[in-house]
């Protein structure tokens, strides 16, 4: 722990978000971190909330298990150092990894983000109203073009739970596939009953930007209505959680998002079974119609620009650029009105 200290206090006089913890690969874990929380759990490991004592930086530590033998983890350690480069409002600050030889974890420290992942903030928000909605999409979409022009890498793993937000308003991913052995010796941890893979990606097909398109468009839907959206709800799904008048739902929209009101998600699915078998939810999105938004409940700007994404043809799908000017975004970025701002919406959804 020695040399991160040092790493750690040289990195900190520099104060940039990304100072290195540790590039040694050896230090044991711990030494110089207080756990604080846990912040939650997936399906390529846990997440905590510790404190670097040396540098007194809040972090957000990543625990991976990883039974591999030391020349991979040395690799590991060395792809992952290009995240000290990354340096963007879009993208989690990045401060080191480590393993831990004696419980063969890998820990990933990166910066801490106040109100956690869009998952969670679900979860207590029910669904989010439409400019919160168009405020991610563009950090997303800005997020994606940054890693890759600046790392020349695909996200790989965009879904609610890697893409986090603070109470000031920021809106970071995270998890992007940036050290290609560390998705290798992933590749088979995946636990999970749900998937925001791309239907090309499920066929075994060349992955591309575009795929990140798609799964980018499936996280979208699930944050407007509260709910993962395959299989496709059917119409009495929807009544539960919008009313039948348009025009009432466009201005509930707005109104949650000036008030930081919950709004209620949609139920699981009523009819069938509560959760469809990973092998037939995949195997639905391979096949069946891509999910969309019910017109009577949503503006036809985000109707269309999730259609655009959820195109099954991934040569239909819109790119990251052309995303970005779409009036979904345009409407919203443009006109930023005031009292419609992330940070606002989460303090009071949160609070
Ligand atoms: O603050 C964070 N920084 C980096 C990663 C991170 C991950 C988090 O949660 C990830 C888990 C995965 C599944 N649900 C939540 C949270 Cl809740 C905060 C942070």
């Amino acid at each position: 722990s020695g040399s991160a200290s040092a790493a750690a206090e040289g990195a900190a006089a520099a104060s940039s978000s990304n100072t290195s913890v540790s590039s040694s690969g050896s230090m044991e874990a711990g030494s110089d971190f207080d756990d604080i929380a846990e912040l939650g759990a997936g399906s390529s490991g846990v997440v905590q909330r510790v404190l670097h004592r040396p540098t007194r930086q809040a972090m957000a530590r990543k625990l991976i298990h990883l039974e591999i033998k030391p020349s991979v983890r040395a690799q590991i350690i060395r792809e992952l150092e290009v995240l000290h480069s990354c340096n963007s409002p879009y993208i989690i600050g990045y401060f080191g990894a480590y393993f831990v030889d004696s419980s063969a974890t890998i820990c990933i420290c990166m910066e801490y983000m106040n109100a956690g992942s869009l998952d969670l903030v679900l979860t207590k928000a029910g669904r989010l109203p439409e400019p919160i909605v168009a405020k991610i999409s563009c950090s997303v979409l800005k997020g994606l073009i940054y890693l890759r022009e600046n790392i020349n890498c695909l996200h790989r793993d965009v879904k609610p739970s890697n893409i986090l937000v603070s109470l000031e308003g920021d809106c970071k991913l995270c998890d992007f596939g940036v050290s290609g052995q560390l998705i290798d010796s992933l590749a088979n941890s995946f636990v999970g009953t749900r998937s925001y893979m791309a239907p090309e990606r499920l066929n075994g097909e060349e992955y591309s930007i575009l795929s990140d398109v798609w799964s980018m468009g499936l996280s979208l839907v699930e944050l407007a209505t509260g709910r993962y959206p395959i299989p496709q709800p059917d119409s009495r799904d929807y009544t539960s959680a919008f009313s039948s008048d348009r025009q009432r739902n466009l201005a509930e929209h707005r109104e949650a998002a000036v008030k930081g009101t919950r709004l209620r998600g949609m139920e699981p699915p009523q009819n069938g079974p509560k959760q469809m078998a990973i092998f037939e939810l995949l195997s639905y999105i391979v096949y069946q119609q891509p999910p969309k938004l019910p017109s009577f409940a949503f503006s036809e700007n985000i109707c269309d620009f999730v259609d655009c994404c959820l195109r099954k043809n991934p040569k239909e799908r819109l790119g990251l650029e052309s995303l970005l000017k779409h009036a979904f975004i345009q409407s919203y970025e443009q006109n930023q009105e005031p009292e419609i701002c992330l940070g606002n919406y989460l303090r009071a959804v949160l609070s």
